[in-house]
């Protein structure tokens, strides 16, 4: 009796490890990018019922089988509808690839009057949120706004988010190097793991990274803490000097700007699945 058939066994060529290494990354990434979720818990579940139709097989259960067979045919439209929010996020990630460096990616004395104004705003204690886009385009957000389209300077955004003025509710979006709008509508994170005492404007300066890859600077008004997020990733900034607040927003852009002209479908797709 011939046990194993050497015919069937062939050594592998560059393409198939090639094959089997993108395979491999995919499935780890997939699994990072469900660990601690809920999926993961569907995960767990869909597992169940392999198992569950596997031993009522066994144990020749045929009616029991059927229904369980027939659950499971039903998986793959249950993952859809389930998932539509994440696959919608991958979808719009991956849609954003442009073989193009953004040449209108922000400058470092840019940065410089954002930061400024976020520090002001910290010290008299006045709220702000200020979003700036990177590869994704944040035209439906700055649509929700009041169009501004002007040079970013200190003055104007101290001036916007002025308390009790008319543009001071909302975020201010920067596009390509200019503000592009102010009191725009942000989705707000609806994260069940950030504290409880977050307000809507930390929610909404999340809920914008978590949908794109831009950024945002979240100054409290209840705090005067300025926070940043990125990735659906808050961080409130320790460091109190104004250089290391700076160098920390431009590693939080770097990527953009070092890597942008590099940046090619597999960097987005990994971007995508970063989360
Ligand atoms: N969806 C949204 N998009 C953009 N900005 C929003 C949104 N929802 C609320 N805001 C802003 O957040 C402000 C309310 O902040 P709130 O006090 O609820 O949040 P918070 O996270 O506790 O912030 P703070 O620490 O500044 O009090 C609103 O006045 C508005 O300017």
């Amino acid at each position: 009796m011939e046990i194993l058939n050497i015919e069937a066994i062939r050594i592998p060529t560059i393409t198939d490890i090639i094959d089997i290494v993108i395979l491999a990354y995919i499935i780890y990434k997939l699994l990072v990018l469900i660990k601690g979720t809920r999926a993961m818990q569907m995960i767990a579940g869909i597992a169940l019922l392999f198992f569950a139709s596997f031993l009522s097989g066994v144990f020749h259960l045929n009616t029991l089988k059927t229904v369980i067979d027939s659950t499971i045919s039903f998986l793959p439209i249950a993952v859809i509808v389930l998932f539509q929010y994440e696959i919608r996020k991958i979808l719009a990630r991956m849609g954003t690839y442009s073989f193009i460096k953004n040449h209108e990616s922000i400058e470092e004395h840019i940065i410089e009057q954002i930061l400024k104004a976020a520090n002001m705003l910290s010290k008299e204690k006045k709220g702000g949120l200020i979003v700036i886009e990177r590869g994704q385009g944040l035209g439906q957000y700055i649509e929700t706004g009041i169009t501004i389209d002007a040079k970013i300077s200190f003055d104007l955004i101290i001036n916007i988010f002025e308390p009790k003025t008319a543009l001071h509710d909302g975020a201010i979006i920067i596009s390509k190097g200019r503000i592009a709008a102010a009191s725009c509508l942000l989705p707000l994170s609806s994260n069940p793991h950030l504290p409880p005492h977050f307000g809507t404007r930390h929610r909404a300066g999340i809920g914008i990274t978590e949908e794109t890859d831009a950024i945002a600077i979240i100054i409290s008004e209840e705090t005067g803490k300025i926070s940043f997020a990125k990735n659906g990733t808050i961080m409130h900034y320790k460091d109190k000097s104004f250089e290391g607040m700076k160098n920390h927003l431009i590693g939080l852009l770097e990527m953009e700007n070092k890597k942008g002209s590099k940046k090619n479908l597999l960097g987005k797709i990994k971007e995508a699945f970063k989360k």
